[in-house]
């Protein structure tokens, strides 16, 4: 009987497919010497959860999936049908999964416990972002951050587990709905890109250790709300016009932060008179973007301290975000921080 060592085909009669997520995840495994497999898992449960939605997305507009749900959420806002459904899809996927104790979501005024006696991990969830732009079929997206519990596996899920600064993330990504369906996500080893293969139903490895570019000439800011910035803003975006970088606001934080996270470029959500402490929620947009900019070696803070270092206080807390570019996110602090001046240049 004659063996053979395997020997991979040399003809290109059948290109490699590539690198598939589940494959990438089992691969880096090692990354963690005690890992144990649940981590990988929970990324999995998210990966599925988050090819359902993809599905629902693709047919907003269709079967009566797009429009307002009719409730509002504890934010005030009212919530469309895709947000509750992105809710229930990601909620069911993280409590069959069996690793998560705790959920955080958008969409929830109160922390959900899993009861589920196993479970290591709490995550802080935005089912859909972009909600505003679900209808007119604009790139929306979902935002993950994964913490460990501080507290017993198995015992009652106290404050410390939830509120955890995102310094202490053990992963985060976002999932972005749009021309093509990625996953982006780390672990802290780096940041890594997968588009969805829709026929074949996996997420490949396109986007392998992204790295933003230091620099851009894109910077995103909602410019209706020009007449409530301080000086310090008006005086950035100024300066970004003076430049003549391109503004572009696609108004989906998700698909604003990865373009500019590949291209080059800075998002603003900047405190306002109306809003002081922005609109982005701290525990389930900021803290993951935060982390991702900077295992990408860009930036993200507030305007005054980095968005990792924030000691959370309440479940919903907003706060402003200045993320993207490391030289540019240096520049705007400049301005905010009057350490520059109005430029004539
Ligand atoms: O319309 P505005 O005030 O510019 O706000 C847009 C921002 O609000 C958001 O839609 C908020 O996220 P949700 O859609 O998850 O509530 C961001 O995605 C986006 O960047
Ligand atoms: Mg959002
Ligand atoms: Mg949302």
């Amino acid at each position: 009987m004659k063996i053979l060592p395997y020997q991979p085909d040399q003809s290109g009669m059948a290109y490699s497919v590539g690198t598939t997520l589940d494959r990438f995840i089992k691969s880096k495994q090692s990354d963690f010497p005690f890992a144990s497999g649940e981590l990988s898992q929970l990324l999995r449960d998210i990966a599925l959860a988050a090819k359902i939605v993809n599905r629902e997305t693709n047919r907003a507009g269709l079967a009566n999936i797009g429009g307002a749900f009719g409730q509002t959420n504890v934010q005030g806002e009212e919530q469309q049908k895709l947000d509750v459904i992105a809710n229930i899809r990601f909620m069911r996927a993280l409590s069959k999964g069996g690793e998560v104790c705790a959920i955080v979501s958008e969409e929830e005024d109160s922390v959900i416990d899993l009861q589920n006696g196993s479970g290591k991990y709490v995550v802080a969830i935005d089912p859909l972002d972009g909600s505003s732009n679900i209808d007119v079929n604009i790139s929306i997206g979902t935002i993950f951050s994964i913490y460990r519990r501080k507290t017993p596996v198995g015992s009652p899920i106290q404050e410390e587990d939830i509120m955890q600064p995102g310094k202490e993330q053990v992963a985060a990504g976002y999932v972005l709905y749009g021309s093509s369906t990625m996953l982006v996500y780390t672990t802290g080893f780096g940041v890594n890109g997968f588009t969805y293969e829709n026929s074949l139903g996996e997420f490949f490895l396109s986007h392998p250790a992204i790295q933003a570019p230091k620099d851009g000439k894109i910077y995103s800011i909602n410019e209706g709300s020009e007449l409530e910035w301080a000086p310090g803003v008006k005086n950035y975006v100024d300066y970004c016009k003076r430049s003549q970088y391109s503004a572009r606001y696609i108004g989906s934080l998700v698909a604003d932060f990865h373009r500019n996270l590949l291209k080059g470029g800075i998002y603003a959500y900047p405190s306002t008179q109306k809003n002081p402490n922005g609109k982005l929620r701290l525990l389930y947009e900021a803290n993951a973007l935060a982390f991702i900019a900077e295992q990408a070696g860009a930036k993200a803070t507030n305007g005054t301290q980095r968005i990792l270092d924030i000691q959370p206080e309440t479940l919903h807390q907003r706060t402003p975000l200045w993320i993207g570019s490391e030289k540019m996110v240096n520049e705007a602090m400049g301005f905010l921080s009057k350490k520059r001046e109005a430029v004539n240049l």
